[in-house]
């Protein structure tokens, strides 16, 4: 059986944090702010493969009003999110993502991310794509208010001979 998930995701960047995208610190004069790390593009992928599994999504299962997620490491979430697929047989088909964002540059950044999505994900490299783009300095992104990022994912339950 194939399924496919979407996630979406904002935070807004502030002074005084640390930018954390796909697991990788950027460094840059702001960071995003969230309940946990606010990782944006981590968080979108969680909610695609909870999506694509009938799951509900990231604040169902990590409530952001629950004091254990404080500051919590995104890369942790999406591990356990990432338990629910395989306890229920699924393997990675593939993701490709998007992070919207004015700046930071994202390209030099991208390898690293797809590496620790894909390790997270117990799957290769070339089954994870990481995209960037700017929104041409329109809307809140462009105006460097904030980060979004989105994530389409196929997961694929191998059938199983008898
Ligand atoms: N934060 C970003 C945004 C974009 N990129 C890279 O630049 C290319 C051009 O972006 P446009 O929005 O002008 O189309 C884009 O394809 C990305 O490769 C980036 O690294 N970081
Ligand atoms: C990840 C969680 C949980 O700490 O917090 P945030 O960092 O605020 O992230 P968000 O994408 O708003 O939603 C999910 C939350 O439950």
């Amino acid at each position: 059986m194939i399924r496919v998930g979407q996630g979406f995701d904002v935070h807004q960047l502030v002074e005084g944090r640390p930018c954390i995208i796909g697991g990788v610190t950027i460094p840059y004069e702001k960071g995003l702010i969230g309940h946990s790390d606010a990782d944006v593009l981590l968080h979108a992928i969680s909610d695609a493969i909870l999506g694509a599994l009938g799951l509900g999504d990231i604040g169902k299962h990590f409530p952001d009003t629950d004091p254990v997620f404080k500051d919590a490491d995104s890369l942790k979430l999406l591990e356990r999110v990432w338990e629910l697929a395989e306890e229920r047989g699924y393997k990675l088909g593939n993701i490709d993502s998007t992070i919207i964002a004015q700046k930071p540059k994202m390209a030099p950044y991208i390898p690293q991310m797809a590496e620790i999505i894909a390790k997270a994900l117990h799957a290769e490299v070339s089954q994870v794509n990481v995209k960037a783009t700017t929104t041409e300095q329109l809307g809140f992104t462009g105006r460097g208010e904030g980060i979004a990022a989105q994530s389409v994912v196929c997961l694929i339950q191998p059938v199983l001979s008898s």
